[in-house]
C-alpha cells in the first residue's frame, strides 16, 4: 500500500496543479495505519475515516414577485403593498435567524444564468497557463491557497475574482470575448437585485431604502467565478473553500446542482440542498455590524466532492473603501470603521495567522461568559 496521491486520469492541461503543489500539505490528513485494520481506503489508496454527511437543509425560500412583478408601474395598490410587507418581513426574519435564504422570481432571467454557466465552463477549460499568465479577466485568476500552512487553511478550488469596473473592458477577455456581454448583463442584474435587498433590509431597521446605495461602488463590488475540481483527497477536512464569513454587505450566489455548500445553523454544520430555480443570498459582515448583530453574517464553507466538479458564481455587494460603517442604532456593538480598514485587517490576519478574524476585532466590548 502506498501513501502517494495520484492525479485523476481524466485530468487535462486545464486543471491547476493542486495535488502537485499541495499534496504534501494534505498528506497531514492521511496517515495510513501500520496494520491493515478496519480503516477504509479511497480509489487512490488513501486511508480515510468515514465521512459523515451533515443533515441537508432547505434554506428559507422567499418569493420576490411582490417586488419584481410589474416593477415599471409607479402606482402600488394597497394589496400589493401588504404583499411587499409580508415578503420584507420574511427576508428580515431569515437574515436574522439564518443569515442565508434563497429567492425565486428574483427577476434574473434563467436563460442568462444558463448562458453564464456555459461561458464559465468554457473559461475554466482554458489551459492552466492561459488562465494564470495571460492577463485574462484583469489577472484575477487564483487557485489553491498559497498562504496555507495546514490542511484546515487550504481551499481546493480555482476562481476569477473580477471588480465590476473591469467587466466591460474588452481588453480583459482575449479569446473569450463572448463572455463579456454575459458578464455585463449578469453583473447589472445581480447588482439591481442586491441593491433592492439591502434597501429592504435597511427600511425594516427604520432607515431610508437608499441608505446603502450611495455607499456602494463598482470598483469594490465584484463577481467571483468559482470552480471546485473533483478532489481525490477524501476527508472531513478538505475544503473546496475554507470556512469563512463574507467581508461585504451582501452576497448573491448561483450554484449548480452538485451541492457542497454548508453553513452553520445553531452551531451545527448543515448542507444546503441545491435548488436550480433559486438564487442564494447571504448577509455579509458589514450588514451584521451596521445592524448591531440583528442580521447575521454566518460562517459557511464548500466541501470537496471526490467525483464531480462544481461551479458557482458569486456577486459581492461592497461599499467604497472610504465608507464609514456605522450602526443603525445606539448603543453600538461595534466601533465605527471604514471598509478599507476592515479589508486591511482581514488581509493582515490572514497573512499572519492563516485565518480571518473579522468582526470580533471591531467589537467594543467582549461578551462576558455568564
Ligand atoms: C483566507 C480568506 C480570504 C477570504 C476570507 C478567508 O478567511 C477565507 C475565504 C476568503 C473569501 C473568499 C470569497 C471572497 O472573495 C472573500 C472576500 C470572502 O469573503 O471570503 C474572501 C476573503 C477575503 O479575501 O477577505
Ligand atoms: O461556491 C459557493 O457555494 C460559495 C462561494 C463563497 O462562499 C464565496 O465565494 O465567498
Ligand atoms: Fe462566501
Amino acid at each position: 500500500m502506498t501513501n502517494s496521491l495520484k492525479y485523476p486520469k481524466s485530468g487535462s492541461n486545464s486543471s491547476p496543479p493542486l495535488l502537485q503543489n499541495y499534496g504534501e500539505l494534505l498528506q497531514q490528513l492521511h496517515k495510513v495505519p501500520d496494520t491493515d485494520n478496519a480503516q477504509a481506503h479511497n480509489d487512490h489508496g488513501i486511508a480515510v475515516p468515514p465521512v459523515l454527511a451533515p443533515a441537508e437543509c432547505q434554506l428559507p425560500l422567499i418569493d420576490l414577485s411582490p417586488y419584481t412583478r410589474g416593477s415599471n408601474r409607479s402606482l402600488i395598490l394597497e394589496g400589493e403593498e401588504l404583499e411587499r410587507q409580508a415578503c420584507a418581513a420574511n427576508i428580515c426574519r431569515a437574515s436574522s435567524q439564518w443569515g442565508f435564504f434563497q429567492v425565486v422570481n428574483h427577476g434574473i432571467n434563467h436563460e442568462l444564468l444558463w448562458r453564464m454557466r456555459r461561458e464559465q465552463a468554457r473559461l475554466f477549460e482554458a489551459p492552466f497557463e492561459t488562465k494564470a499568465n495571460s492577463g485574462l479577466l484583469n489577472n484575477s485568476y487564483r487557485w489553491g491557497t498559497p498562504s496555507a500552512t495546514c490542511p484546515a487553511q487550504f481551499s481546493w478550488s480555482e476562481a476569477f475574482h473580477i471588480p465590476l469596473t473591469k467587466i466591460s473592458d474588452a481588453a480583459c477577455y482575449g479569446d473569450y470575448i463572448s463572455l463579456r456581454e454575459v458578464m455585463m448583463e449578469l453583473a447589472a442584474a445581480m447588482s439591481k437585485l442586491a441593491r433592492m435587498l439591502v434597501g429592504i433590509l435597511a427600511e425594516r431597521m427604520g432607515h431610508q431604502k437608499g441608505a446603502f446605495d450611495s455607499m456602494c461602488e463598482e470598483s469594490t463590488c465584484f463577481l467571483r467565478l468559482n470552480r471546485y475540481p473533483a478532489c481525490p483527497v477524501l476527508s472531513h477536512d478538505t475544503f473546496g473553500l475554507v470556512p469563512h464569513t463574507d467581508s461585504n454587505f451582501l452576497t448573491i450566489l448561483s450554484q449548480d446542482q452538485v451541492g457542497g455548500l454548508h453553513l452553520l445553523k445553531d452551531s451545527q454544520w448543515v448542507a444546503v440542498k441545491p435548488n436550480q430555480e433559486a438564487l442564494i443570498v447571504n448577509i455579509g459582515d458589514l450588514l451584521q455590524a451596521w445592524s448591531n448583530d440583528v442580521y447575521k453574517s454566518v460562517e459557511h464553507k464548500v466541501m470537496t466532492n471526490e467525483k464531480m466538479e462544481r461551479y458557482s458564481i458569486a456577486y459581492f455587494l461592497c461599499p467604497s473603501y472610504e465608507s464609514l460603517i456605522g450602526n443603525c442604532r445606539e448603543p453600538s456593538v461595534y466601533r465605527k470603521f471604514t471598509f478599507g480598514e476592515y479589508r486591511h485587517q482581514v488581509q493582515e490576519d490572514v497573512k499572519s495567522t492563516g485565518r480571518k478574524v473579522g468582526l470580533p476585532h471591531f467589537r467594543l466590548q467582549q461578551t462576558l461568559a455568564s
